[in-house]
């Protein structure tokens, strides 16, 4: 089953890319630009991931970027990820990022796309891998903020795939956001919300209704909503799904009672991704593995959730069929 998930062709839908920063590159980058590290080596990093929720994590999260200065700095943390993805058998990947977070501090918009976008490309030509970008905004900071960003990226927007919502999600509801996402879609960009991660099922709903959004990232909680669920089946609405997240974060006290085979039993359009993978135990096809130990599932199941997140990513018609007829062509008959 290794070989056959190794070799399965994987897209990754839902990937923060300043989650992907280990901790080796955290100090390499922290010496290079002279940030001092609250850490004293890279086992230290290691044992503080230890989370009691979504805020626990993203303390440390917002923590760890601050190492992040210039364009090469963006540039080779998206590098060492695409590497890393590569190895994994991951053909393609959304990649998102929170450009408020380095605003912040003081790193330029240009700095972070300029970086970004030559590590896409890089990968597109050195690693065979596709990527495409999402530009995210924290929920947790005001709609007015967001507003601004998107206008500050303005050059930018043609590298867009598009936009997203993502930090501490209970208490920050979609609706002030509803405004910068319309904008968006007027600049023909969609939209992908997290929801229904720590948040009520109502803010799935609302990422659909108000925002606009064509893919839900999480959405675990939709289960509490048969009404929902029926909607998201019958419109076949993506859920970018983070099994090895959900258990770091606490969303499940373990893998084994993660609601996966629910909403596989419920007939909804999951994707397998790896959300922080340096901070919650691995990538994309970690993930897969976890999934088979917990859940015994057959290949025909894991054909399935790769091709879902074929069908769904943000890339070019031609390429999405070349990676369909790869996905066909390595895992054998009776998968067209
Ligand atoms: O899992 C997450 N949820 C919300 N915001 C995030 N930002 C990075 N990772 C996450
Ligand atoms: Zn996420």
């Amino acid at each position: 089953m290794y070989d056959f998930l190794r070799a399965l062709p994987k897209a990754e839908l839902h990937l923060h890319i300043e989650g992907s920063m280990e901790p080796e590159l955290m100090f390499k980058l922290a010496e290079r630009n002279g940030v001092g590290l609250r850490y004293d080596s890279v086992e230290d990093v290691r044992e503080a991931y230890d989370f009691a929720d979504l805020q626990s994590f993203l303390d440390l999260y917002y923590q760890g970027m601050a190492v992040l200065q210039t364009a090469d700095d963006f540039h080779d943390l998206a590098m060492d990820y695409f590497q890393r993805a590569a190895s994994e058998g991951v053909v393609h990947v959304d990649l998102s990022f929170d450009p408020q977070a380095h605003l912040s501090r003081g790193v330029g918009m240009r700095a972070q796309m300029e970086g970004l976008l030559a590590a896409m490309e890089e990968a597109r030509q050195e690693l065979d891998l596709s990527t495409a970008m999402i530009m995210s905004f924290l929920r947790d900071q005001p709609a007015a903020s967001a507003l601004d960003v998107f206008e500050l990226a303005g050059p930018w927007h043609r590298h867009l795939s598009a936009v997203g919502l993502d930090s501490a999600e209970a208490g920050f509801p979609p609706a002030p956001f509803a405004e910068v996402f319309r904008r968006a879609r007027a600049a023909g960009i969609p939209g992908v919300a997290h929801a229904g991660e720590e948040g009520p099922p109502d803010y799935i709903r609302d990422a659909l209704d108000l925002l606009g959004v064509i893919r839900i990232d999480h959405g675990v909680r939709c289960l509490e909503d048969p009404a929902l669920v029926q909607r998201l089946r019958d419109d076949q609405i993506p859920l970018t799904v983070c099994p090895l997240s959900n258990v770091r974060l606490k969303v499940v006290d373990e893998l084994a009672r993660h609601p996966l085979p629910a909403l596989l039993e419920a007939g909804l359009k999951l994707t397998l991704n790896s959300d922080d993978p340096a901070y919650f135990g691995g990538g994309v096809l970690t993930n897969f593995l976890a999934c088979q130990q917990a859940f015994g599932w057959d290949e025909e199941t894991f054909r399935q959730l790769a091709r879902n997140a074929l069908e769904e990513a943000f890339m070019t018609e031609d390429r999405r069929r070349a990676l369909l007829a790869l996905l066909d062509g390595a895992t054998g008959p009776g998968s067209a």
